[in-house]
């Protein structure tokens, strides 16, 4: 084994049914007292549940969490903690809510307790994305990081299976490129195998029973250790693809995952061939791209660019774009392979390298 650094992180994490009742506790676990319940419009009414949880502890609720994180939303969201005078942020919903959330954190180091609702992960991470004049910039710091996070699959019940399919397949994405990451260790890449499994197998569940409590807990499960990855290693190609079609084209992010992964993974295989063996082995599959790719297309998800409202003249814009800045990756990137890649993805074809 070579050596190796693995930075935990502290965070509190309550897993299981029922456990939301112990919000208030948690958050004055936090030391806090007046707590702004963040959501995105359509959640209103779960956070307004959650905010009835706080009692008195609750400052108010802001429902006005978008993707991407428009600076817009990010400034508007910390003048309203400010104004009602918040010592603490409770982010219900996905990872739109949680970034939003991040974005306060980030400018007044507010501690975050976060309730994910979906899948993606980002409660786990103490990375931040803020979008200003159609380009998403993300980066990393510690004051973002959740300190408390309630698991409860009981609210992840009402997530379309549409959007649990998607949104699991963006914590997939995670642990898949956590695996092959130039600062991967024993360590996460284990957590990384076993999301990928838990995930592998509750999505075909949740797509053939939503209301199946086992598999909603599986998932939740798989996205904590994949989120976890992502929180403690490098992002590569793939994101780097996700967050320039999200921020520039304003994509949904989720949707944008499941497309782009088969390909961006069959793209770095020749160069990482042990990490496309342990994403292959934890989904029970000969082929690693393909069978992300065939679980996408059996479980009703999107699986080309052009379904999600991609123009096709926006390509070689978007592989402009994501030749700049590059995260680090196991294939060095080339404009020709990368142009075809975003083209596969756009048509979607199956994955070819
Ligand atoms: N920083 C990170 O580590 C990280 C990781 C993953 C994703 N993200 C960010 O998260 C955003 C995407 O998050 P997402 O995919 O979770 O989507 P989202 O948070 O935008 O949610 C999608 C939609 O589903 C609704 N919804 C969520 N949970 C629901 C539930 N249980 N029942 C019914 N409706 C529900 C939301 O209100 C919203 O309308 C992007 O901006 C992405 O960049 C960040
Ligand atoms: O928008 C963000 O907060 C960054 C998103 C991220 O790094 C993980 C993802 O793309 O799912």
């Amino acid at each position: 084994m070579k050596p190796f650094v693995y930075e935990s992180r502290a965070q509190r994490v309550l897993f299981g049914a029922g456990t939301l009742a112990q919000v208030a506790a948690e958050v004055e676990a936090l030391g806090a007292r007046k707590a702004l319940v963040l959501c995105t419009p359509p959640q209103r009414a779960q956070a307004e549940q959650v905010a009835g949880l706080l009692g008195e502890r609750a400052a108010g609720v802001f429902d006005g969490a978008v993707m991407h994180v428009p600076m817009a939303a990010a400034r508007e969201a910390r003048a309203v903690a400010q104004r009602l005078g918040a010592d603490c942020a409770v982010a219900v919903g996905g990872g739109s809510t949680i970034g939003l959330g991040k974005a306060i954190a980030l400018d007044s180091g507010l501690p975050i307790l976060a309730v994910p609702t979906t899948y993606a992960g980002s409660e786990m991470t103490p990375i931040y994305g803020l979008t200003e004049e159609g380009v998403k910039r993300t980066g990393r710091d510690l004051r973002v990081l959740p300190r408390t996070v309630i698991y409860d699959p009981q609210l992840s019940l009402g997530l379309p299976v549409g959007l649990s399919v998607v949104s699991g397949i963006n914590a997939m994405a995670h642990a898949a490129e956590g695996l092959y990451a130039d600062d991967a260790n024993p360590v996460t890449q284990l957590m990384a195998e076993e999301g990928l499994a838990a995930l592998g197998r509750a999505l075909p569940a949740i797509h053939a029973d939503s209301g199946n409590r086992q598999a909603r807990a599986d998932a939740l499960y798989g996205a904590w250790l994949c989120g976890t990855v992502l929180g403690s290693v490098a992002m590569a190609l793939h994101h780097k693809l996700c967050h320039t079609l999200g921020g520039s084209f304003n994509l949904p992010h989720a949707e944008t995952h499941t497309i782009v992964l088969p390909h961006a993974l069959a793209y770095n295989a020749p160069a990482a061939p042990a990490a496309t063996t342990r994403i292959a082995r934890a989904l029970g599959a000969a082929d690693a791209p393909l069978a992300l790719y065939e679980l996408a297309l059996r479980h009703g998800a999107p699986v080309a660019l052009r379904q999600i409202g991609l123009r096709e003249e926006d390509l070689d814009r978007a592989c402009a774009l994501a030749m700049q800045n590059q995260y680090p990756n196991p294939r060095p990137l080339e404009a020709a392979a990368l142009r075809r890649l975003l083209q596969n993805a756009y048509d979607g074809v199956p994955p070819a390298a």
